[in-house]
């Protein structure tokens, strides 16, 4: 029995299916795992909420960015939890929502230490692969390392202008800014972002939000029951 669809007004999929989106900052990772999420009617995971929530945390509390021991006891002292909803993720601490303050320049220029860390790489391995699927999961390395296993892999790219043109509309800084922002953090997270040897790559750059969801939509595997 077919129960994906192409045409992505009546998916029903079914089964502990995975679909990995990994891909550059800002590459739209978030957008279309939230809306291929939304079609197959199945939650989707942003790994990347979890390290902005642990360098948010580190941040506020004064903890070397860099300092693992240090790092872990913090996090297991103020455990976090990802609300894996298909319409948009949320992280909580205890009963403090920490989404909001997540993706803020002063977040974006801390995350990238704290994810070289191998502890807390593991930490937020451990979480994502305690999630129960069906579900899309987003990052660098959800197709390659967390869940080599997934159904589908998807790669997303863009030129570092255009990523950096999206993003000017939800950050203050100017374009330039933004763009060198972006190389930076691509160049700081380069060990864990190569795309998986069977994901397919897609580059948005050329293609509008719709058009990247259908062309992922269009690519999943038929399975059966
Ligand atoms: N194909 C696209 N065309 C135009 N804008 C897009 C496209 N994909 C994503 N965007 C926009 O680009 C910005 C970054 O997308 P986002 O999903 O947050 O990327 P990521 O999760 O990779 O950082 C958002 O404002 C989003 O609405
Ligand atoms: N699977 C992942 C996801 C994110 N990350 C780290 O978390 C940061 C934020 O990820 P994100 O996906 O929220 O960032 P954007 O691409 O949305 O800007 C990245 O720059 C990486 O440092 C990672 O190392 N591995």
């Amino acid at each position: 029995m077919r129960t994906a669809a192409s045409s992505w007004g009546h998916i029903f999929y079914t089964g502990r299916v995975i679909v990995t989106i990994d891909g550059v900052a800002a590459s739209g990772k978030s957008s279309v795992a939230s809306g291929v999420a939304r079609a197959l009617g199945v939650p989707y995971v942003s790994s990347g909420l979890l390290y902005r929530a642990a360098t948010l945390l580190a941040l506020e509390a004064g903890v070397p960015l860099d300092e693992a021991p240090a790092l872990l006891t913090h996090l297991h002292a103020h455990p976090l939890r990802l609300e894996a909803l298909s319409a948009g993720n949320r992280v909580w601490c205890g009963k403090r929502e920490l989404t909001d303050d997540l993706h803020s320049s002063r977040v974006d220029g801390g995350v990238s230490r704290v994810a070289a860390l191998p502890e807390v790489r593991a930490w937020v391995d451990a979480q994502l692969r305690a999630l129960p699927a069906p579900f899309v999961a987003e990052g660098r390395d959800m197709g390659t390392h967390v869940f080599p296993q997934a159904d589908a892999k998807f790669y997303l790219t863009a030129s570092p202008r255009v990523r950096a043109e999206r993003r000017a509309r939800e950050r203050p800084e100017d374009v330039p800014a933004i763009e060198a922002a972006l190389i930076e953090r691509d160049h700081r997270d380069r060990a864990q972002s190569a795309p998986a040897p069977d994901a397919r790559l897609i580059d948005t750059g050329t293609l509008p939000l719709d058009g990247v969801i259908g062309a992922v939509l269009a690519a999943l595997p038929a399975r059966r029951a």
